[in-house]
C-alpha cells in the first residue's frame, strides 16, 4: 500500500489515496489502522486517513484512530487532506470542499512556492445538546459541570465539533497526570461513545495552552477539533475573547468563534513528512 505520512502540529496520520485504484476492504480497515499506527512495528502515527471520492463534495475524508475506531471528524487531519489533494494535483482549487461523517467542511488553502503551507477550515457549528454530543445528562447544556474522576472533582464543559469533547480548565497543563486521568475521562459512564478530553490553562484573553487525551489515540501532540471545542468553552465560561491562539504540545492553532452565527474557524499548518510503501 502506498502512503504519505503527514502532520498538523505534530498530530500525525498515515494518508492513503483511495481516489483511483487503491482500496482497503472495509472490514480490514481497523486492523490496517492499528498496524500502520504502531510506532515500533508499523509506520508510526496517531491513526489512518483514507482520501476517497465524494458524490457531494470534492473529496471524502475517512479517518481512523490508532486503536482502529472510526472518527467522524479530524481538524488536523482535514488540513492535511487539503494539502494532499492540492500538492498531489488531485485538484487545482484553492477552496476545497471535503465531506466527512459529520458533514461537508470548506477549506481555504494558502499556497507558498506551489505547495500548501497553511489551511483555514470552516469547522461548522459547535453542538451543545447533551444527547447529540453524546453525554448522559438532564441539563440543557453542560457548562462548568462537576464530574468526579479518580476521586477528584473536575469541572467540564461539553460540546461536539462533529466529535465529542469535554473541556477541563486547570491551573497548569504541565502538572496534570494525563496518562492516569485521560482514560478515566475517556471511558466515564457519562460518555456512551467515549470522549476526547482537553485540559486548558488560560494564559490571557487571547492565548490558551492545551493538552489533549484523544478518544482512541491517547495523548497526542495536538487536536484540531479539540482546540475549537476549547475556545468555544473558554468563550462560554467568559475566560477569553473569541479569537484565540491555542498552544499545543506540537505547535499553535488560531481559532475564531463567531458566536453570532455559532461558527468556528481554524487556521493552522499542514506538513508532509515522507512517502512510502508498506506490505500489509
Ligand atoms: N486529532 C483529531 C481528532 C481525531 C478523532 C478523535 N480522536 C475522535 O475519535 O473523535 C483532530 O485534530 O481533531
Amino acid at each position: 500500500m502506498k502512503f504519505t505520512k503527514m502532520q498538523g502540529c505534530g498530530n500525525d496520520y498515515v494518508y492513503v489515496d483511495c481516489t483511483k485504484n487503491q482500496e482497503i476492504e472495509i472490514d480490514n480497515i481497523p486492523h490496517v489502522a492499528r498496524q500502520v499506527s504502531d510506532r515500533h512495528y508499523g509506520i508510526g502515527s496517531d491513526g489512518l486517513i483514507l482520501i476517497k471520492p465524494s458524490q457531494k463534495a470534492d473529496f471524502f475524508m475517512d479517518m481512523y484512530n490508532n486503536d482502529g475506531s472510526r472518527g467522524k471528524m479530524c481538524g488536523n487531519g482535514i488540513r492535511c487532506v487539503g494539502k494532499y489533494v492540492y500538492d498531489y494535483c488531485l485538484t487545482d482549487k484553492k477552496q476545497v470542499k471535503i465531506e466527512t461523517l459529520s458533514g461537508i467542511k470548506t477549506l481555504d488553502l494558502t499556497i507558498d512556492n506551489g505547495k500548501v503551507s497553511q489551511v483555514t477550515v470552516d469547522m461548522g457549528n459547535p453542538i451543545f445538546a447533551p444527547e447529540k454530543i453524546p453525554v448522559i445528562s438532564d441539563k440543557e447544556i453542560l457548562v462548568n459541570e462537576p464530574i468526579i474522576i479518580g476521586g477528584k472533582e473536575y469541572k467540564i464543559t461539553c460540546l461536539s465539533m462533529g466529535n465529542p469533547h469535554a473541556v477541563v480548565f486547570v491551573e497548569n497543563t504541565d502538572d496534570i497526570p494525563i496518562e492516569t486521568i485521560g482514560p478515566l475521562f475517556e471511558n466515564h459512564e457519562m460518555f456512551p461513545d467515549r470522549v476526547n478530553t482537553e485540559f486548558i490553562q488560560v494564559i490571557n484573553r487571547n492565548h490558551i495552552k492545551m493538552r489533549v487525551w484523544e478518544r482512541g489515540s491517547g495523548e497526542t501532540l495536538a487536536c484540531g477539533t479539540g482546540a475549537c471545542a476549547s475556545v468555544v468553552a473558554c468563550v462560554l465560561n467568559g475566560l477569553t475573547e473569541d479569537e484565540v491562539k491555542v498552544s499545543l504540545l506540537g505547535g499553535d492553532l488560531h481559532i475564531r468563534y463567531d458566536k453570532d452565527n455559532n461558527l468556528v474557524y481554524m487556521t493552522g499548518p499542514a506538513v508532509t513528512v515522507f512517502e512510502g510503501e508498506i506490505q500489509l
